[in-house]
């Protein structure tokens, strides 16, 4: 296993910090483009049908030089090894971290446990796609003889926002005649509105569980259960409507889902990391099992560039060097994801999870309490949409948000003037938050406007932007299953890489576990007609009061 570095220990923190005081605190971005014409050309990269821009950043060649000592010196290369080699870089749950597998379109063994893992992974794909073949040939019927129509995905977490944020993202590519819907919530608002949309005997029942023991999603399969038998009448039935996705057969085959209709896949899965698996299957059965296939394959080039690139030319391992710039120095608490791409519209929801999970921790891998910021709050929403709720905050407020717009150069509805005006938003953004608006330009546009003296002064504060906040931008051919399984990739080893420097666990949750324990034993409290004291005098209090209010 790799050694485990507290970064701030490392002689590389200790000159990025000086650097950072001396050098960049003050540091103006528009300065460095005013001396450098060729600053696009350095700090950009092409990676396939992605160009990814960094220049829009407060960081000289020096930053990134000693950003990248800081990942020598905190084993960054070893670490990605002993990732793609199914090492128990998972610790704390004794596992592998093995999500680039189930990508992996190479002919090398991948192990865990000593044991290669990629027959039983193709094996599992080759289930998918001959599942995915019947179901869009019409050959499976339900079971009053009609083809499968709708799917319904029943998951939360890793096992629904992946594929929820997918199969959004790829509308364009949605197989003809196939309606998908997800129920996450265990507000029962949501499958209750969700069944009004479809009917029982054309319907497929996906339940995705890694466990297969999640409350939410078990009550609402049970529910899904309850709703399809009082159609169906007959329980052999079942077979025919419903599949589980899970690592977990013996809960699987206790819920009544035939063996045959089960999709495996394996521990060394992180949920947040799982909609390469069978977790997918909602997506091959949404965009077509080729179009998963690409997207499977798009991650595997960004794996392949992960493990091979030097690191100045690693767009991932640039991505987690200049987030943590960022979030380590000028302590930024929080990045916006903006894609200017409405079907991308939860892509940053999905990170927030990829991300919150993975890096939201404040114990290091040696069991010591950190001393220093590790995962930032990661929030965002689609341009042009955003730049009327939030950005005001971002070109003005009083905190930093390095924030990362993500747009295609060709948008599957090419209506009107409408892509060139959502780029052109874009590239203004970017442009706006760098340079600002300076006083000369602020005097010049109030004065046009025939302004008084008087009321120019009075203005002149509020209309004066700093400017200097920076971007990454991520411009894309095309919203492709490819090149989205790419850009996918390419945050998920971001996320890994600053995880490692930060010597945190990445791919452990134990937060979320307490929340689930919590709830379990209140549960059984709200189930009786007993006042409860058992609790600080705010929950008994509020626990009390439902009680008194439910009753009408
Ligand atoms: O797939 P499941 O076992 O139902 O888990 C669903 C989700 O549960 C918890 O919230 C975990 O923290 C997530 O990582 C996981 O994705």
């Amino acid at each position: 296993m790799f050694p485990k570095v507290n970064p701030t220990t490392t002689q590389a923190w200790l000159l990025l910090k000086k650097h950072y005081q001396e050098e960049m605190q003050r540091m103006k971005m528009k300065s460095l483009f005013d001396a450098d014409a060729e600053r696009f050309t350095k700090f950009s990269l092409r990676f396939n049908d992605i160009l990814f821009d960094y220049s829009k950043n407060i960081l000289t060649a020096k930053t990134i030089q000693l950003l990248q000592l800081l990942a020598e010196e905190c084993n960054v290369k070893e670490a990605v090894e002993a990732m793609f080699n199914g090492e128990k870089i998972n610790e704390t749950e004794g596992r592998s971290v093995l999500h680039t597998a189930l990508r992996n379109m190479g002919d090398k063994p991948v192990l865990s446990d000593g044991e290669d893992v990629m027959p039983a992974v193709r094996k599992v794909l080759a289930h998918m796609k001959a599942f995915c073949a019947s179901i869009h040939s019409g050959e499976w019927k339900g079971y009053t003889g009609k083809p499968i129509k709708y799917i319904l995905n029943i998951g939360i977490g890793g096992s629904d926002l992946g594929p929820f944020m997918v199969t959004e993202a790829l509308k364009p590519y949605w197989v003809q005649g196939i309606q998908t819907y997800f129920v996450s919530n265990v507000d029962g608002t949501h499958i209750a509105e969700t069944l009004k949309k479809i009917t029982p005997d054309e319907t497929l029942f996906l339940i995705a569980s890694k466990t297969f023991t999640t409350q939410e999603t078990m009550t609402n399969a049970h529910t899904a259960r309850a709703w399809f038998l009082e159609h169906a009448k007959d329980e052999a039935h079942i077979a025919g409507h419903f599949a589980a996705l899970s690592t977990n057969e013996k809960e699987v085959t206790k819920f009544g889902i035939n063996p045959q209709n089960m999709f495996e896949f394996w521990d060394w899965v992180g949920g947040r990391y799982s909609l390469w698996s069978a977790i997918g299957l909602s997506i091959a059965l949404t965009i077509g099992y080729d179009n998963f296939e690409a997207l499977l394959n798009g991650a595997y080039k960004v794996d392949e560039h992960f493990r091979t690139e030097k690191h100045d030319k690693n767009i991932p391992v640039l991505m987690a060097l200049i987030g943590l710039w960022y979030t380590s120095f000028f302590k930024a608490q929080t990045e916006a994801i903006l894609p200017y791409d409405q079907y991308m519209h939860r892509f940053a929801a999905y990170f927030q999870q990829g991300n919150m999970e993975s890096n939201g921790k404040n114990v290091d891998r040696n069991g010591n309490d950190v001393r220093y910021q590790t995962g930032p709050v990661i929030w965002g929403e689609p341009g042009t949409n955003g730049q009327h709720a939030f950005y005001q905050l971002i070109h003005q407020g009083t905190v930093m948000i390095p924030c990362d717009f993500i747009a295609p150069a060709i948008s599957h509805n090419a209506i009107g003037d409408h892509h060139v005006k959502l780029l052109s938003n874009f590239f203004a953004q970017t442009e706006a938050l760098m340079t600002g608006k300076s006083e000369e330009e602020v005097r010049e546009e109030l004065v046009k406007a025939g302004k008084t003296k008087e009321e120019i002064k009075k203005l002149f504060p509020f209309k004066v932007f700093e400017g200097n906040r920076p971007t990454n931008s991520f411009l894309i051919k095309q919203i492709t299953p490819e090149s989205l399984g790419s850009l996918i990739a390419l945050y998920e080893h971001k996320i890994f890489v600053q995880g490692v420097i930060w010597n945190i666990f990445s791919f452990d949750q134990w937060g979320v576990e307490l929340g689930k324990q919590l709830a379990n034993k209140i549960l059984p409290e709200l189930e009786n007609e007993a006042i409860i004291s058992s609790h600080d005098s705010s929950t008994n209090g509020l626990i009390n009061a439902f009680k008194a209010l439910s009753k009408g």
